[in-house]
């Protein structure tokens, strides 16, 4: 799979006046698998949303190639799963860009959600409805989703969180086959110990950019100690700073 190259160029994203990411700069390589870690409140979720295409930036540029696919996987405590959807649904929606809305599903796509269901271990699920399932099921059903969409770049936002270990090591086997195929992925992850083992590369962030590059050097004692330098420093009322007052700087 030929995944294309995200570029972030001087990245400020703001909530309001209130910036969440800071100047931030550097690529996401086709192909790489990277780690996106900080403390709580860094602007982790709000980097994925932005490069989803969900959160326009106030400053500077996300480059990518016009029509490629990026693929989100949101925080679980973000979804609502209390409406009456059965599994098979939830998985079908990854089809979207395929189908286009409000269209029938051909029995081929069907079928191929329903693989993806059995491919994370959730077969005979089809039908029922995700109010029903544990967090670590309604975590596979996601995946699932993310299997059919098949998008050369995937964000996934926390997502060994409120799931057990073998569910972990299980989802964690369909990410290194992603990164494998070519795919560029992007995780949210605060298990430090998982990010040295697993992922090669690390963007540490703590609203400013720490550090970006092979996760040993990125993952520094020095590094971590300014990011949480930097959390603890952060004015909860600061503004950004206007790109020509940081260049002056
Ligand atoms: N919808 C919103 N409206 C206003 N402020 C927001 C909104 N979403 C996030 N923020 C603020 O933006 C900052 C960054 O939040 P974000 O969720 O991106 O951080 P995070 O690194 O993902 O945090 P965590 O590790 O706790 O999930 C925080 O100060 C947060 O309060």
């Amino acid at each position: 799979m030929a995944a294309p190259e995200i570029r972030l160029c001087d990245v400020t994203v703001c909530h309001g006046r209130r910036p969440a990411v800071h100047h931030l700069s550097g690529r996401f390589a086709p192909g790489s698998l990277t780690a996106l870690v900080g403390p709580n409140g860094a602007g982790k979720t709000t980097l994925l949303r932005a490069i989803a295409g969900l959160h326009r930036p106030e400053e500077g540029r996300i480059e990518r190639p016009a029509g490629a696919r990026v693929a989100l996987l949101p925080q679980q405590a973000a979804l609502d799963r209390q409406f009456p959807i059965a599994c098979l649904d939830v998985v079908m929606l990854g089809l979207w860009s395929a189908v286009g809305p409000f269209r029938r599903v051909p029995r081929a796509l069907r079928d191929r959600a329903a693989e993806a269901l059995a491919a994370v271990g959730l077969a005979g699920f089809a039908a029922r409805p995700v109010g029903s399932l544990s967090a670590g099921q309604f975590q596979r059903v996601l995946f699932a989703r993310l299997l059919v969409e098949d998008a050369p770049v995937i964000l996934l936002d926390e997502p060994f969180n409120a799931v057990d270990a073998r569910t972990a090591a299980d989802l964690l086997r369909v990410v290194k086959r992603w990164h494998g195929e070519g795919r560029t992925v992007v995780a949210v992850l605060h298990d430090l110990d998982l990010v040295r083992r697993e992922f090669p590369e690390t963007l540490l962030l703590a609203r400013e950019p720490i550090a970006w590059g092979p996760t040993a050097e990125a993952l520094s004692a020095a590094n971590r100690l300014r990011a949480r330098r930097m959390a603890e420093a952060w004015a909860a009322e600061a503004e950004a700073c206007p790109r020509g007052e940081r260049l002056a700087a």
